[in-house]
């Protein structure tokens, strides 16, 4: 590829800016580091008088050279560049002087109101005993002309009151919770005698976000997720975000650094008019009504240049696998390549080659050293590559941006705002064949680790990449609850996930209502939510396997009796802290037992963390400050300020950059901790939740916010075939779970009963597919036997009835606590029959296969939707059929309780002596279970679906008309004495 190319390239591209150095270790290839020179003045585009000086180094050399910077930065640098030694020393010594102002709480906790708690407990405990009357009735009263199908149905209505009574009971103790940002602000920010010109103690924060496939996961969706990231309102010198890329894409990467340079204009406009959201796409979908008079002149002037911005921005990122394929194809690549290598860095055999044929080739004429992709065949998630990072925004210590756009052309009058950005990351952890790369849960590792060295932040928020910051305060929210009183004890703050791109049915239930506003509620009034896999703040001494300070044990059957714990001491003499600064190759951890001393315990490093110095350093730290916190709380203070806990980012050198490429190497974690006990958890489908369940069982607690404007906004899957695999991951995970150690039937003492129980729920809920199954079929067999499941039919309707009532009087309070309305309840229940028929009985199979056979289960990423072009229809997805195995079983239940209610019908017509009861009960329990699929068949029938809801009306208008019919008939057979058993 010739320079002019290059540049053409980029100029298309709206002029790439890459700055500092694009960093690669790894194996068996050419490992290239290059150093880009920028033109500043030219908005940092590559242009045809940059220079460019190239280092190509074989792997071997690049360790080598890793290797010598590392030992260049003595100890003292090592842990001066992770904020440790000399500052953290004499901020401990000098403590801080807690005022007036420190002793306002950040956090408020109250109980829901008793006008709403009372009843619903009292309608808890009604149900309870209704469910006993009901099945007391089922079980006395057999039915002799059908025994079996009486029995099959006993047993199906038992484990769905089980069930129910699991889901039910961690659902009692519900509180709220209430945050005060201006305490916040006043205890971390406002000047005092220390701190005069007010600058921010707010904790450092990494915030991490995961990409896999650019095919599935549109950079465009990524970028503005990053965006909103980079506008937060949070002080950028203790911001950094990261980015894993698992498909090591070319197109990731210089959508990337695109949207980083995006971000000059995008995040001094936000903070000049303080606009949420501060994700763009969503931000300009919004109707501004610039005619308005309150609306200031200057926001109208510069919406328009930032939109015209980021039109251009879309135009670009949404080309890029054009300019790409365009760029490399045109080129002879083999040969370009072959002449750059050396003639020792070339493989034996051919998979060099075609690596070679194939490769994808950068703006400036390089190759990229990740997955290839002009082919368009690899597997994006799979491609083997180099471990990559580049900076691609330095830390915040770098010049300020002025609202310019990439030409350099000044856009926003950026006076008296903030207009520094954050450091951004990008990081593609190595792959290579024979390595399982663990799927999220290893990229989040690499990213806690690659952090740890890099800017070292004491707390992390993960995000998808999907999932956008739709709430500039959010981060400050999440904040208030780890810096509060007793803060020292929360691993997590969790937010609920929303969604953008639901359709309005919500027919698939996408919007999680009963599990995010009622489950996960329910269970922050006892130890904490669940981690759900985004949209949490991480303590991150808690993802290196440490307990908290103080943890308290729950005895007993019912775990009612309770011993508190103090876990790690207090006091940081001068002499432990001159020996935790000499010492940094071990570490005090928790070790699990019930050894009260087994957290003092000291295990060396490497076995945990593996052996890099510069990450056991940072650990160290972390232990630290961790400690420091429960001291400064036991001195009597409410929380402490955190100038003493973590360090402003230093500046990144190149030898930090190194010393973080070492530790995203496939083989750093052997023989280590890492998806064991240290960070996410491996060999799990839903790694999210083991994760969590692995800190509540060391005694951490979990909060849940739900802010009043939503703290964070993602996508789902609005496609059938889409949900129903989302589906099946999340089920299988919990299959899997069961099937573990980590099942909580094995939990330690320090979780709480109830917490238990609903830990045990989750893993055990798809094994209810096997009674939903044969629930959904049981009507039909009753139509096509001509026989019912229970003696009086009546009776049962009765029962059926009061449990109705009950449930929906139930469903109006538990709306008073947590908003979900009864039409979201409908739409849960229907998933849960959906679902329960197709996603968790693959499930379960998938689980017993893999428990038996040891067969590894396959992650199947869930598609992301494309951000819609003006004029598309938004939800064109829910009408895209795509065939599924999971399918058969629901069409089946379907086309077999059709078939039934004919059948019946027509049997009760020709039939002189008409079992009315039996037909009707039959025909009802079928039709309930059609209505169950209603979104599965309008799913199954695309755009055609309105044909769909003419049969369900004229079928439900039929039923009422038969049931009418034989009411009539009743009646006047019992006048004409005809027949005798018409209603038993
Ligand atoms: O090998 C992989 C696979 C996935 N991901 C990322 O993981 C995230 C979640 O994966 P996805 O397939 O989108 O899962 P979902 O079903 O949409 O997500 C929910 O369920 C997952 C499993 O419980 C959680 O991890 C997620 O956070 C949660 O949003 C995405 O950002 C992916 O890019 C990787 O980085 N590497």
């Amino acid at each position: 590829m010739s320079k002019d190319q290059a540049v053409e390239d980029n100029e298309n591209m709206g002029k790439l800016q890459i700055s500092n150095t694009i960093f690669t270790g790894g194996f068996n290839t050419v490992t290239r580091m290059h150093v880009i020179k920028l033109d500043a003045n030219n908005g940092g585009g590559l242009c045809p008088g940059c220079e460019q000086s190239y280092t190509d180094v074989s792997d071997d050399e690049a360790n080598d050279q890793a290797l010598s910077l590392l030992s260049m930065v003595d100890d003292s640098e090592t842990k001066d560049s992770v904020g440790f030694g000399s500052e953290v020393k004499n901020d401990f010594q000098h403590q801080p002087n807690f005022g007036e102002k420190t002793r306002r709480p950040l956090t408020r906790k109250f109980s829901v109101s008793p006008t709403i708690l009372i009843p619903y407990r009292l309608l808890s405990i009604i149900r309870i005993l209704l469910l006993g009357f009901y099945l007391t009735w089922r079980v006395r009263h057999p039915n002799h002309e059908s025994m079996w199908l009486w029995r099959i149905s006993n047993t199906c209505e038992l484990w769905f009151a089980l069930s129910w009574l699991l889901e039910q009971l961690p659902r009692l103790c519900l509180i709220n919770r209430a945050t005060d940002i201006s305490a916040l602000k006043d205890r971390f920010e406002s000047p005092n005698l220390q701190n005069p010109k007010g600058r921010s103690d707010l904790p450092g924060i990494d915030v991490f976000v995961t990409t896999a496939d650019p095919e599935k996961e549109p950079p465009l969706v990524t970028a503005n997720t990053i965006l909103s990231i980079l506008a937060v309102d949070y002080p950028v010198e203790k911001l950094a975000c990261y980015l894993s890329d698992d498909a090591g894409s070319l197109l990731t990467f210089e959508a990337l650094a695109d949207t980083a340079n995006f971000a000059r204009i995008w995040v001094p406009f936000c903070r000049k008019h303080g606009i949420e959201p501060r994700n763009p796409e969503a931000y300009f979908k919004q109707k501004h009504d610039f005619l308005n008079n309150e609306v200031r002149l200057d926001l109208a002037g510069d919406w328009r240049r930032v939109k015209r911005e980021y039109d251009e921005f879309k135009v670009r990122i949404n080309s890029l696998p054009e300019t790409i394929k365009r760029r490399s194809g045109s080129y002879n690549a083999k040969e370009e390549l072959k002449a750059n290598m050396n003639p020792s860095e070339m493989g034996e055999n051919s998979s060099d080659e075609i690596k070679i044929s194939k490769a994808t080739w950068m703006f400036d004429g390089s190759y990229w050293p990740g997955t290839w992709e002009v082919s368009g065949e690899d597997d994006h998630s799979r491609g083997d590559h180099v471990g990559i990072i580049q900076v691609m925004l330095p830390s915040s210590d770098a010049k300020p941006v002025y609202g310019s756009n990439t030409n350099g052309k000044h856009l926003i009058d950026t006076t008296d705002v903030d207009i520094r950005l954050p450091m951004l990351v990008y990081m593609s952890r190595e792959k290579r064949p024979g390595y399982d790369n663990n799927k999220k849960a290893g990229a989040m590792n690499a990213l806690l680790r690659t952090s740890a060295i890099m800017s070292n932040g004491p707390f992390i928020l993960n995000l998808d990449c999907d999932h956008y910051i739709n709430n500039s305060l959010a981060l400050r929210e999440g904040m208030c609850f780890m810096l509060d009183k007793g803060g020292d004890r929360v691993c997590y703050v969790q937010f609920p996930q929303r969604f953008d791109g639901i359709d309005p049915d919500d027919l698939y239930a996408n919007l999680n209502t009963l599990f995010l506003d009622v489950n996960m509620r329910a269970l922050d009034g006892l130890q904490g939510p669940y981690y759900i896999g985004t949209c949490c703040i991480f303590r991150r001494i808690a993802l290196y396997a440490f307990s908290p300070a103080r943890v308290t044990e729950h005895h007993g059957l019912f775990g009612t009796r309770k011993t508190k714990l103090l876990l790690r001491k207090v006091t940081v003499s001068k002499k432990e802290d001159d020996e935790m600064a000499s010492q940094i190759n071990q570490c005090a951890l928790d070790c699990d037992d019930d050894d009260d001393d087994a957290d003092t315990r000291s295990l060396l490093l490497p076995k945990r963390f593996g052996n890099s110095t510069s990450l056991a350093a940072s650990i160290k730290v972390m232990e630290f400050q961790g400690r420091l916190l429960q001291e400064l709380e036991s001195k009597g203070n409410q929380g402490c300020p955190t100038d003493s806990l973590t360090a402003t980012q230093e500046p990144l050198d190149v030898a930090t950059v190194a010393k973080a490429i070492t530790v995203i190497s496939c083989d750093y974690e052997d023989n280590t901790e890492w998806g064991k006990r240290v960070g996410w958890m491996y060999g799990y489908l839903t790694e999210d939740v083991l994760t969590g369940y692995q800190m509540h069982n060391r005694g951490w607690r979990s909060v849940y916010c739900i802010t009043k404007h939503h703290a964070f906004r993602g996508t789902a899957p609005i496609n059938l075939t889409d949900r129903l695999h989302q589906v099946l991951v999340w089920a299988t995970g919990s299959v899997e779970l069961f099937f573990s150690r980590n099942n909580s039937l094995f939990a330690t003492r320090r979780m709480k009963f109830l917490q238990k129980v609903d830990y045990f729920n989750t893993s055990v809920y798809p094994f209810s597919s096997f009674f939903i199954l044969v629930d959904c079929f049981l009507p039909a067999v009753s139509l096509f036997s001509g026989q019912f499941m229970v003696q009086s039919f009546v009776t049962l309707l009765t029962f059926n009835l009061v449990d109705s009532i009950t449930l929906y009087l139930h469903a109006i309070l538990e709306n008073k606590w947590s908003g979900i309305t009864i039409t979201n309840r409908w739409r849960e229940k229907q998933s849960v029959v959906m679902w329960g028929t197709s996603s968790y009985p693959a499930a379960v199979l998938q689980g017993l296969v893999k428990l038996i056979a040891g067969v590894n289960i396959s992650y199947t990423l869930t598609p992301k939707p494309a951000t819609p072009k003006d004029g598309d229809d938004e939800f064109a997805d829910l009408y895209v059929v795509k065939w599924s195995f999971l399918m058969i079983p629901p069409i089946t239940i379907m086309l077999v309780n059709t078939i039934a209610i004919a059948v019946g019908i027509a049997r009760a017509l020709y039939n002189p002596y008409p079992e009315w009861s039996k037909l009707i009960g039959g025909v009802s329990y079928s039709f309930w279970v059609l209505c169950h699929f209603h979104p599965f068949a309008k799913g199954l029938m695309g755009r055609r679906s309105r044909a769909l809801n003419l049969f369900y009306v004229w079928s439900g208008l039929l039923s009422i008309i038969v049931l009418l019919l034989s009411i009539y008939i009743k009646s006047s057979s019992e006048t004409q004495n005809h027949m005798k058993f018409l209603f038993p």
